[in-house]
């Protein structure tokens, strides 16, 4: 489905910040890709989204989704397909929000801008999303500010408006990392329902591989833009192979008093 193939990032002229990356992903899958900052994970997902910033590019490899090469899209191509067959929720799905908008029109023009609907079909729409990420009263939310919600709400309406179109693949940078322990865990068990629900590939950035180790299939440790340890999360968390991993295990968190890794 997925498959990225020696791929180098570069931002303008400085050191690669990834280099040699190799990724080969099945439907459905969730994978973890780990790492302190600075590694190079939310550049492999922007690259795939196709949405590096300015001075960034792919000095070498390819990205190809479905058989076809990403890098090679024509910006019109890629917002054809980021939203529908790729979309992406961030650390603080708020920040894509407009603040001073309510979230109903905004969410009722995405799905105009992707899908041709009245405005009253895409209303239905994103009220049966917002109750799919079971978030109460969805007329309610329709109706509310940004700020009105919690950060665990704003992270379901982020989620509920990036599977809109039940995409085939969910890019998630951070998706719990600015959320309270509790909410974590709500959030990370509705993101693990999306699979099953829907078979969506999910690819899961994060620098806390407890997180990691509870959610995906497979896990990808980084550490200065290279791909260090790799296996399914049974063969990392059992026997890693490299000492950097063996250090982030050690430090892997509690949740509710419940070790993530069991
Ligand atoms: N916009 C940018 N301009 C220039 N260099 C950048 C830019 N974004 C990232 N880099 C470089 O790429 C490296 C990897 O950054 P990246 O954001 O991919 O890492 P990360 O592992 O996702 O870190 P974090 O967890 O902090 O987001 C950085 O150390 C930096 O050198």
């Amino acid at each position: 489905m997925l498959e990225i193939k020696d791929l180098t990032i570069q931002y303008g002229s400085a050191a690669p910040a990834v280099a040699h990356f190799n990724l080969s992903m099945q439907p459905g899958e969730i994978l973890a890709i780990v790492g302190e900052s600075g590694s190079g994970k939310t550049s492999v997902i922007r690259a795939v989204m196709g949405l590096l910033p300015h001075s960034g590019f792919a000095a070498r490899g390819d990205i190809l989704f479905e058989g076809r090469s990403i890098l090679s899209l024509n910006e019109e191509e890629l917002r054809i397909l980021c939203g529908t067959q790729i979309s992406m929720i961030f650390q603080d799905s708020g920040m894509m929000i407009n603040p001073i908008r309510r979230i109903g029109p905004q969410y009722v023009e995405y799905i105009r801008m992707h899908e041709a609907s009245t405005k009253k079909q895409a209303y239905g729409k994103a009220v049966h999303m917002l109750g799919q990420m079971r978030l109460p009263d969805s007329d309610n939310i329709m109706e509310s500010y940004p700020f009105q919600l919690s950060g665990g709400m704003r992270q379901r309406v982020g989620i509920a408006m990036a599977m809109t179109f039940q995409p085939k693949l969910l890019l998630a940078d951070e998706p719990t990392s600015a959320l309270d322990v509790t909410t974590q865990a709500q959030i990370v068990r509705q993101m693990m329902e999306l699979r099953q629900r829907y078979h969506t590939s999910i690819i899961l950035v994060t620098h806390n591989l407890g997180v990691a180790a509870y959610m995906a299939d497979r896990i990808l440790v980084m550490k200065n833009g290279l791909i260090v340890d790799e296996g399914t999360r049974e063969q990392i968390l059992r026997r890693p192979q490299d000492e950097y991993t063996k250090g982030l295990l050690a430090a892997v968190p509690v949740l509710e008093g419940e070790m993530y890794v069991s």
